[in-house]
């Protein structure tokens, strides 16, 4: 079986990780050209894993792409990673349609449900599923167990959730609007696959602000999701907490509840203290999850497919984040706009 040349476009944290993972950790896959206008950046990646040992069939020779739509139409690039910052995603993502290339875009879809709506309605016409999104919490195995629990029924039916997201810090740059936008958007997705229903209605609070942001930022948030379903789930995101990476997860049922991210891995006991080690980010705490999410996407695309969050998932997020940039600005319950789902995708 020859190996599935990628592309990826934005190789900054995320990207970067992304190009690691798919050399040295995914199978059936190869890395063959990266973009970013930080040149220098993009060459430092390519040469540095151009010469390193590859889990691929055949070794990784990453080239330096200037255009990003270049790179995106190149004929040798099978599939795109989008690791680009959200504001690009939109005019990527229909290059990748143009080019009919499969592509595995890092959340936001787009920074606007009007153009996560056109993204969907444009992958629609093409008649074929290439967009998936990375909301990576579906394939943390945390997760996962937690979503096939209540899929069994065992509990039986989910009425409420209860999510925990915490940075340890986040650059002044980071509005607050960023906070449901970037931050989220994630347990916008968790909730909507969880319960297995749309966000009907958002509510987002905000209390007096920690003292470690600027002027006007308002960190930490507090969200209330009402789902169409009935279930109701809430957030606290805060994403200047000081002490480290943390996300928890408890649902609650008819019939009892379970909670994830508790972070009991290893648990030591010396100089007087007893615990574990809280993850610094993302990248840490979420490894595995990113790993199974990249691992099975390259599979995916071998049978023309995708396995995992897709365009409209991505545009339901985008809908709900929306409404909730504008119920932080007042408090208020903001109703979500959410296109009719049958009427958009037949
Ligand atoms: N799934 C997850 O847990 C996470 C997802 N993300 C997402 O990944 C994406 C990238 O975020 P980070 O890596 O944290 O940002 P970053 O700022 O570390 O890297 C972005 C890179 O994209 C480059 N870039 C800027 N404009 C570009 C353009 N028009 N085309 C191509 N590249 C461009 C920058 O030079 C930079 O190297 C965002 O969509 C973000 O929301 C980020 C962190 C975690
Ligand atoms: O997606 C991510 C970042 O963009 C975001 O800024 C962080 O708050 C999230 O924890 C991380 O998963």
């Amino acid at each position: 079986m020859t190996d599935l040349r990628i592309g990826i476009v934005g190789v900054g944290a995320m990207g970067a990780d992304h190009a690691e993972r798919i050399v040295r950790r995914t199978s059936g896959a190869r890395l063959v050209a990266v973009s970013d206008p930080d040149t220098a950046r993009a060459e430092e990646l390519a040469s540095r894993l151009s010469a390193a040992p590859g889990a691929g069939t055949s070794p990784s020779v990453v080239r330096v792409v200037t255009d990003p739509l270049a790179l995106i139409g190149a004929r040798d690039v099978d599939a795109v990673i989008l690791a680009s910052p959200g504001f690009a995603h939109a005019e990527q993502l229909f290059a990748c349609l143009e080019h009919g290339k499969p592509v595995l875009c890092e959340k936001p879809l787009t920074m606007d449900a009007a153009s996560s709506l056109q993204v969907v309605e444009a992958e629609h016409k093409l008649g074929r599923q290439l967009i998936q999104v990375g909301f990576m919490r579906r394939f943390d195995p945390e997760y996962d167990a937690l979503k096939q629990l209540l899929d069994s029924g065992e509990l039986g039916r989910p009425l409420l959730l209860h999510n925990v997201h915490r940075n340890k810090a986040n650059g002044p740059g980071f509005r607050s609007e960023m906070i449901v936008r970037d931050s989220m958007v994630h347990e916008v997705d968790v909730a909507r696959w969880l319960l297995d229903s749309e966000i009907s209605k958002i509510t987002v609070h905000a209390p007096k602000p920690t003292s470690s942001v600027p002027e006007g930022v308002l960190d930490p948030q507090f969200a209330v999701f009402e789902m169409a379903n009935g279930a109701m789930a809430d957030v606290e995101v805060f994403v200047n907490f000081q002490v480290g990476y943390e996300v928890r997860c408890e649902a609650v049922a008819e019939r009892g509840s379970a909670t994830i991210g508790l972070g009991s891995g290893v648990v030591t006991r010396a100089a007087g203290h007893w615990g574990g080690a809280m993850p610094e980010d993302f990248r840490i705490r979420f490894d595995l999850a990113y790993d199974i999410e990249v691992q099975r996407w390259v599979e995916a695309v071998g049978r023309g497919e995708i396995d995992g969050p897709s365009a409209w998932d991505g545009y339901a997020a985008a809908a709900v984040c929306e409404a909730g940039v504008e119920s932080l600005s007042t408090g208020q319950p903001v109703t979500v706009d959410l296109a009719d789902r049958q009427a958009v995708l037949g």
